[in-house]
């Protein structure tokens, strides 16, 4: 059962959320030496990635990385990796490493090995993944509809191409392999819809109709899910 922050606002969750982030990054970086999060895209992490750039940290021993890219490049509009860069790697924060999954293949497919073998250099485990959910139940690039679902949830492989059944743009994605790789999984739950979803998801049942289950249906890493209406 994951642990619940529930809050009446989006912004008081966002805070709360990034104030956690920077104790667990802080906490890393005194045990190993570095600490690794990576993040996710869509409009939810934005407050959140702009609270945790302020935190003071060792912003040099900080790896981040991403859960899932769109395959455009860094400067497009819907690029998690802009989205990144714009909130959360400003100021002091600029002294972490970023490890992007976009590179020069002209499509995700082609850019999988690159993207696995770029990942496969970090520091496994992965401190803190954050991730997202859509409304359809999908984390990550792990979406219901999608024809590399079954890959996605059973490949030894840390990343994947995805082509989204409605959402835009070819994807690389972690896999649950790699999410489930991790010391701490931390979740953004907003809205009524998300909400419902999210409570469906909980209640269990095939994580292929609700791929997020990926996170929550699962014992050996820990969850914590900030919840705002
Ligand atoms: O690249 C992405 O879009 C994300 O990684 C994706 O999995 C996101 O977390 C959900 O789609 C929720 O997005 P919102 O926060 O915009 O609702």
């Amino acid at each position: 059962m994951p642990t619940e922050h529930r809050f009446v606002d989006s912004a008081l969750a966002a805070g709360d959320m990034a104030r956690r982030i920077a104790v667990l990054l802080e906490d890393a970086i005194a045990a190993r030496g570095v600490a690794t999060i990576a993040l996710s895209g869509g409009r939810s992490p934005r407050p959140v990635l702009e609270a945790l750039s302020q935190a003071r940290l060792e912003w040099a021993k900080v790896i981040v990385t991403l859960v899932d890219e769109r395959w455009v490049e860094p400067d497009h509009a819907d690029s998690n990796e802009r989205l990144i860069r714009e909130t959360l790697l400003q100021g002091e924060a600029a002294k972490a490493r970023f490890v992007g999954m976009k590179n020069d293949a002209a499509d995700a497919y082609a850019g999988q090995p690159a993207c696995e073998a770029a990942f496969a250099q970090l520091p496994w485990p992965i401190d803190i993944i954050a991730l997202g959910m859509g409304e359809d139940g999908h984390t990550a690039s792990l979406f219901p509809e999608a024809k590399e679902l079954a890959e996605g949830l059973s490949t030894k492989a840390l990343t994947l191409a995805v082509t989204p059944p409605a959402a835009p743009h070819q994807r690389m994605s972690m896999s649950a392999r790699a999410i489930l790789s991790s010391r701490h999984i931390f979740l953004q739950i907003s809205g009524a819809a998300k909400i419902a979803i999210y409570d469906r998801a909980l209640a269990g049942g095939p994580v292929e109709e609700l791929p997020i289950r990926l996170a929550l249906n699962q014992q050996s890493v820990s969850v914590e899910v900030w919840i705002s209406e």
